[in-house]
C-alpha cells in the first residue's frame, strides 16, 4: 500500500490475517526516484514498479480517456521518469516542464511517432525505452485475421446475415479472394514481416515477394521471399502487406501511382503498429476502393486515430477499418506493460535497458 502523508510517499505491509493492528512502515519513499505514469498500464508493469521497491510514482488511474495536457505537464514537474503511451506528446513544452531531473522516458510502444526525437537528442540526457518485438506475434496474427476478413468479406457477411440479406443460396454472392496459388507483397521486410509470411504459408501461398530500401538476405530466406521493385511488388501482389517503417521517403509511398499498378483483384493490407497510416495517402486509397482499382483494404492504423465515423472510407464495403488494435492480447499488452516498466527502472539505475532506442 502506497500512501502519502505529510508530503512524503510511504508503504506499509498490513496483515489483515492477523488480529490486531500490524500495519508496519517499511520504507520512506519520499526519498526514492520519482516517476510518473500516464496510464494505468496493464497489471504486470504496475506490479514491477510497485514490487520493484525503487521509485515512488503517480499514475493517471483511468485507460478510458488519456491523462489531459495540462494535468500531464503539472504532473511531470521535476519527475526523474516518465512512463508513457502512445497517446502522449512527448515534446519540447512537456520535457521544459518535467525539467532537469527527467533521465528516462519509457514508452509502452513500439512506435515513438510520439516521441520527439530532435528534443530528446538535444543535450538533454534523457534515455528513452521502447517495446519492440514483444508484439511481433500479435501483430502477425491479426494482420492474417484482417487480411481474410477483407479478402473474404466476413464484415459484409455478417452484416448481410444479421439484416436479412441472406436470402437463396447464389453462386458468386459475396464471393472473395483466395491466398492458396497466390502472391503475397510485403513492402518493408523486418520481424512483422516475416512472422505474417510464416503464418501465411501454410494457407498455400505460392509466392512471396517483398521490397525494402536494399534486400535483406537473412530475413528473405527464412520466408523464401524474392526481391523485387516497388513497381513489381505493385504489379504482382494479390495481397499487399504494408510493413515498413514511416520516415520522410515512406511517408504516403501508398498514393495513386502505386496503387494504379495494382490489380483490381488484389488486396491492400495495413497493420503495421509502428507505422501508423502516414505511409498511404487515404485520398487515393478511396478513390482506388471506389472504382475498383484494388478489390479491398483492411487498415488497423489510419490518420488520424481514431478516423472520424464521417470519414469517406466508413462507408466503403471494401474496405474494413479496426481501432489500432494490432497488439491487443492480454498477454502482449502485459508484456509490452511489463518491458516499458523493467525499461524504466534500468534506465533510472542507469543501467541497459532491456530495449532502448538509439537516439
Ligand atoms: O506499440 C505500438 O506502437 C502500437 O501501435 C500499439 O501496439
Amino acid at each position: 500500500i502506497f500512501l502519502m502523508h505529510n508530503n512524503k510517499m510511504f508503504s506499509f505491509y498490513f496483515n489483515s490475517f492477523t488480529s490486531g493492528a500490524t500495519t508496519k512502515v517499511l520504507r520512506d519513499m519520499s526519498t526514492l526516484p520519482r516517476v510518473y505514469v500516464t496510464r494505468q498500464i496493464p497489471p504486470e508493469g504496475l506490479k514491477i514498479l510497485q514490487d520493484s521497491g525503487q521509485v515512488q510514482f503517480e499514475l493517471w488511474d483511468s485507460d478510458d480517456v488519456p491523462v489531459p495536457r495540462k494535468e500531464l505537464l503539472q504532473k511531470v514537474k521535476g519527475v526523474d521518469g516518465l512512463l508513457c503511451v502512445l497517446t502522449e506528446k512527448i515534446d519540447a513544452e512537456l520535457l521544459d516542464a518535467a525539467g532537469s531531473n527527467l533521465k528516462v522516458v519509457s514508452t509502452m510502444s513500439v512506435g515513438f511517432d510520439h516521441l520527439s526525437l530532435e528534443e530528446l537528442k538535444k543535450s538533454r540526457g534523457i534515455r528513452v525505452g521502447y517495446t519492440p518485438e514483444v508484439l511481433t506475434d500479435a501483430v502477425a496474427e491479426l494482420t492474417v485475421a484482417l487480411l481474410l476478413a477483407t479478402s473474404r468479406r466476413l464484415i459484409e457477411a455478417t452484416h448481410e446475415a444479421k439484416t436479412g440479406g441472406w436470402g437463396t443460396w447464389r453462386t458468386l454472392w459475396l464471393c472473395g479472394y483466395e491466398l492458396a496459388n497466390s502472391t503475397v507483397g510485403i513492402l518493408g521486410l523486418g520481424r512483422i514481416g516475416v512472422a505474417i509470411a510464416e503464418r501465411l504459408a501454410p494457407f498455400k501461398v505460392k509466392k512471396f515477394i517483398y521490397t525494402d530500401v536494399a534486400p535483406r538476405p537473412e530475413l528473405a530466406k527464412a520466408i523464401n521471399a524474392e526481391y523485387v521493385t516497388l513497381d513489381e511488388l505493385a504489379k504482382q501482389s494479390d495481397f499487399l502487406s504494408i510493413c515498413c517503417a514511416l520516415t520522410p521517403e515512406t511517408k504516403e509511398i501508398c498514393n495513386k501511382n502505386l496503387f494504379s499498378k495494382m490489380k483490381n483483384t488484389s488486396i491492400f493490407i495495413n497493420t503495421s503498429s509502428h507505422i501508423r497510416g502516414g505511409v498511404v495517402n487515404q485520398e487515393d486509397l478511396y478513390e482506388a476502393l471506389s472504382t475498383g482499382q484494388i478489390a479491398g483494404a483492411g487498415l488497423d492504423v489510419t490518420v488520424p486515430e481514431p478516423l472520424p465515423t464521417t470519414h469517406p472510407l466508413f462507408t466503403l464495403k471494401n474496405c474494413v477499418i479496426l481501432p489500432h488494435i494490432a497488439s491487443a492480447s492480454y498477454s502482449t499488452r502485459n508484456a509490452m506493460s511489463a518491458l516499458a516498466a523493467n525499461n524504466l527502472l534500468l534506465g533510472l539505475r542507469s543501467q541497459p535497458m532491456i530495449k532502448e532506442l538509439k537516439l
